[in-house]
């Protein structure tokens, strides 16, 4: 089975993510689309991130009806920051008859070349970039590249976390189920 691995800090998960998710999940060869919650980005900020169960959680609620979708939360029992290759490492051991890609926008595909041991991730896995608007494809750095032409909700989970913040609503840009628990839980206050 070929499986696409859509890895985020998903702080929380959003439309955006979801239908980039479905959308490779439908439209290429990928039988699977693994959501593959990190605890903490090699990248990013620690400061406004909600406990990596909870986001788990939320993916979870997001995604309980697709059948080709599945929250990951491999990442939580391996070292922190959560570096990409270490986990790919970790799933190509653990499930050797499947075979994993990656899927990202083409914004972080434009910095891959900052990622740790980015040459062993471009060398073995195949990377489903999909279209991110004002980050162009200009090089593969290497890698096998498929480029996705999907939809886009030009929203980021930071938008959605400033809006809970002013007391704004969040319908629709995240699934019923999600923003229900957000407000039942007090996330992002
Ligand atoms: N609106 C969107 N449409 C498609 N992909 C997105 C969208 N927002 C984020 N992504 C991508 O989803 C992956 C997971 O992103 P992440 O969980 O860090 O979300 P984010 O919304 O960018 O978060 P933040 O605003 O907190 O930085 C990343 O590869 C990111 O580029
Ligand atoms: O392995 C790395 O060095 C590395 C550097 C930056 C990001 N990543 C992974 O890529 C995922 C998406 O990152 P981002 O910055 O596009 O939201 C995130 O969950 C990280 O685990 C991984």
């Amino acid at each position: 089975m070929k499986i696409g691995l859509y890895f985020g800090s998903f702080n929380p998960i959003h439309t955006g993510h979801m239908i980039i998710a479905n959308f490779v999940a439908y439209h290429t060869d990928l039988d699977k689309v693994w959501l593959v919650v990190s605890p903490q980005n090699p990248l990013k900020p620690s400061a406004s991130l909600l406990n990596e169960h909870n986001r788990f959680h939320l993916v979870e609620l997001a995604i309980q009806d697709e059948p080709k979708l599945r929250a990951s939360n491999i990442e939580f029992s391996l070292p922190r920051p959560s570096f990409t290759v270490d986990t790919l490492a970790y799933l190509s051991e653990k499930f050797p008859t499947q075979e994993f890609a990656i899927i990202m926008g083409s914004d972080s595909f434009q910095n891959i070349t900052r990622w740790r041991n980015y040459q062993h991730i471009v060398r073995n896995y195949p990377i489903y970039v999909y279209k991110r608007p004002g980050h162009e494809v200009t090089e593969t750095h290497g890698a096998t590249v498929k480029i996705l032409e999907a939809p886009m909700l030009d929203i980021s989970a930071t938008d959605i976390r400033n809006w809970i913040k002013e007391g704004m609503s969040i319908r629709y840009m995240v699934p019923d189920n999600v923003a229900a628990y957000i407000a039942a839980n007090n996330y992002y206050k």
